[in-house]
């Protein structure tokens, strides 16, 4: 077990639960802070501890902190540790300490930017649970040693205070470099959980170290974000701007996500689509540092190890991809990291999941895009991409490492497969994991929520209304299936009859039943009676839909024609061009208003400035899944879901679209703006969270009374901390 995984930090004078992570019965608590130690052994039940009553034992100590250490890290047996109730435990000597040895003052209350650091993981074997137990040099510990037995000051080799036998190594012997510290000076600086920059007070820089290391000025947070800003728009080209969030990211992490959140509609297509896009693109010549973690067929056999050096270990979200559909740019890669990065940051902006408790994977199994494999800067494996059985088994063994790692709890946001893979996982794991497709259910709920404020507009039910898509792969048949199946719902008609509604245009023309036996499986609810359609203008003019979605990932396929045709079958055509980033988007705002006359009713996948067409100003809404994601998930997990139902992501398409107000109807809006997304991410997680409640797939009981109340109380803020 990695020592970051068996330590818990918590801080002894303020008496409540500490939740902790291990999973033994008995911890043992020592003091580190100071030389002055105290060690009592608590018992823990239902993986909580109670720490009040050490309090009264710690009284005596001037320290406030304490390292609780699991069983596992000290190798005693339960039943010896049952009878050496408050045994003392050795000092670890104050340069072991890495800084911490100073004493900190108990009367101060507030948050300390403590960490615990072991720089490799010591060798280990795995017990019969398949846990990991420390085997050296921690064997050296003595134990039994009393805390009186030690000289603070002795510096004899081999002493009291070498408990890591790092005195008496000679070259032959192994040593771990281990270093336990509390983040202080500057380190502090250099830590982005921690660091605040000039945001440092007074009393802070004393405390912490810091004197020297900023200049003399102290300005709030606020300032901050103000002087920020302005050093992003200084940048002219979008990527520069992705390039210094990212900075910005890595530097101070609660600074970035105030920024975010305050200017989010501004930001949004920094860090977001379209520019995250481009930043994929050219990943291998921005790739500044690691982000999140990579697993590639090199790891097959290794997944849970892999797992385990991610430094976090409470994790609720995993936003996983394999790159080989980057947006519509196709095979990226292992530079589609730019996309679980991505995602995740708005988990946490726009849904207030903890930073901490995501993690962007990104798994490698080659590329088949040559000029990756032949740029020398290319991050990834350079092979071409791994596929079926190894695919699979590697993907199986991904799955099953999470579940072990994180449990049944986690949510595994499936995100940019190609179509083949993307539908066979999650049929595969919908059944045994928490796992979610953002691309096939995501964009679906977006779009009904869409659709159902449309109708505000047009008039009329889903029923009443047809649709045409081009594109039929993960988008297109999961927003056509969604679709479906609310209007069965609404009708009660058989979804294979309401099903007859929406046609599907693919590259080979019409989906139509004469292609029925050379369709892939997820096409083939779609193969209506008709007769051969080649292209989508002919589709327009023959099936005369209400509605066109572009889901192709193809560029100004939305022709003057095609628009034109929906214009004169419909008085306000419905125009919905989702594929992203811009490049690849069916048409512009501006040509579906100036083509239709300014009559179409018109979202994108990815943002487009307002439009001014004969004199009125049209404000394109985007009909992106970043809509549904982040609140969806935060209802997941605050609910404590384990299963994904589609009666939940219909939840999130209502709960959405009954945000769009009447202000926004009359900009001819079927989407909220951006600015409101947290508000707006509340109600969706509290509708998704009904929802479970009642399907009774959510775990945390019992249901809170007010969920949306709930909701906020559980999102992430990222306001300074007051270090004590
Ligand atoms: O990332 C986005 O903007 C939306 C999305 O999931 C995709 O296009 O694959
Ligand atoms: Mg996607």
């Amino acid at each position: 077990m990695h020592l970051s995984n068996i330590i818990t930090l918590a801080h002894l004078r303020t008496p409540t639960l500490y939740k902790v992570s291990c999973r033994r019965s008995f911890l043992r608590v020592a003091c580190l802070c100071c030389s002055d130690l105290s060690c009592v052994v608590v018992r823990k039940s239902d993986n909580r501890t109670t720490l009040s009553s050490l309090s009264i034992m710690f009284s005596s100590t001037r320290c406030s902190f304490l390292v609780i250490f699991p069983l596992t890290y000290l190798l005693i047996p339960p039943s010896q540790l049952a009878t050496s109730r408050f045994a003392p435990f050795p000092v670890i000597s104050n340069s072991g300490l890495g800084g911490c040895g100073r004493v900190c003052d108990a009367r101060r209350q507030r948050s300390s930017p403590m960490k615990v650091v072991c720089m490799t993981p010591p060798s280990r074997s795995s017990d019969r649970n398949g846990s990991v137990v420390l085997e050296t040099p921690l064997k050296e510990l003595k134990k039994d040693s009393p805390v009186t037995d030690v000289d603070d000051n002795s510096t004899s080799a081999g002493g009291p205070q070498d408990v890591y036998g790092e005195d008496r190594a000679t070259e032959d012997q192994f040593v771990t470099p281990w270093s336990v510290s509390v983040a202080s000076g500057y380190t502090l600086l250099r830590d982005p959980h921690f660091n605040k920059g000039l945001a440092f007070s007074e009393n802070e820089r004393d405390a912490h170290y810091l004197r020297g290391l900023l200049p003399p000025t102290v300005i709030p947070q606020e300032t901050q974000v103000k002087k920020m800003i302005q050093h992003v728009r200084q940048y002219q080209v979008p990527l520069q701007k992705y390039m210094a969030m990212m900075d910005l990211q890595e530097r101070n992490e609660r600074l970035f996500y105030k920024l975010l959140i305050e200017h989010v509609e501004e930001l949004l297509p920094i860090v977001y689509t379209p520019t995250v896009g481009e930043a994929c693109q050219k990943y291998g010549s921005i790739f500044m540092r690691p982000q999140g973690l990579y697993i590639s067929l090199k790891e097959k056999g290794k997944i849970r190890e892999v797992l385990r050096n991610w430094p976090e270990k409470n994790i609720q979200v995993i936003v996983v991809t394999d790159g080989e559909r980057i947006l519509g740019l196709g095979d990226l890669g292992c530079q589609g990291m730019g996309i679980p990065v991505g995602k995740l940051s708005l988990y946490t902006a726009l849904g207030g999941v903890r930073p901490s408790a995501c993690l962007p994977i990104t798994i490698d199994v080659g590329t088949n895009n040559e000029k990756l494999l032949n740029d020398e800067l290319y991050i990834g494996l350079k092979q071409r991409r791994a596929t079926g059985q190894e695919y699979a088994e590697l993907l199986h063994e991904f799955m099953t490492a999470v579940k072990q790692t994180y449990g049944e709890k986690v949510l595994i946001q499936f995100e940019d497969f190609a179509n083949h893979n993307a539908f066979d996982l999650l049929e595969k794991y919908r059944s045994t994991h928490l796992v979610f497709n953002d691309d096939i259910q995501g964009t679906a709920s977006v779009v009904l929520a869409g659709l159902v404020a449309a109708l505000k507009l047009v008039g009329g039910n889903l029923a009443d209304h047809r649709f045409l898509f081009l594109g039929a792969g993960e988008a297109g048949t999961g927003i056509a299936e969604l679709i479906a199946l609310e209007t069965s719902k609404q009708t009660n008609a058989p979804l294979e009859e309401v099903r007859k509604n929406i046609w599907l245009v693919d590259s080979k023309g019409l989906i139509v039943s004469s292609r029925k036996d050379s369709l892939q499986h997820f096409k083939k609810p779609w193969a209506h009676e008709h007769e051969p359609v080649n292209n989508l203008l002919d589709a327009v003019n023959q099936i005369k839909p209400t509605v066109l979605i572009g889901t192709s990932g193809q560029g100004r396929t939305f022709t003057k024609e095609v628009i034109e045709a929906m214009a004169s079958i419909n008085k306000k055509p419905i125009i919905l061009s989702l594929s992203n980033p811009t490049s690849q988007s069916e048409c512009t705002a501006e040509e579906a208003y100036k083509w239709s006359q300014g009559r179409a009713i018109f979202a994108s996948g990815s943002p487009f400035p307002p439009v001014e067409y004969d004199g009125k100003v049209f404000v394109p809404g985007q009909s992106n899944n970043a809509y549904i994601f982040p609140g969806f998930g935060l209802g997941l997990i605050m609910s404590g879901t384990i299963r994904v139902h589609d009666d939940l992501l219909l939840a999130a398409s209502e709960a959405l679209a009954a945000q769009v107000g009447q202000e926004n109807f009359d900009k001819g809006l079927i989407y909220p703006p951006f600015t409101n997304i947290r508000k707006i991410s509340a109600h969706i997680a509290a509708n998704v969270a009904a929802k479970a409640y009642e399907l009774g797939l959510a775990t945390r009981l019992p249901q809170p009374k007010d969920l949306v109340k709930f909701a906020e109380s559980c999102m992430y803020t990222p306001s300074y901390r007051t270090y004590r």
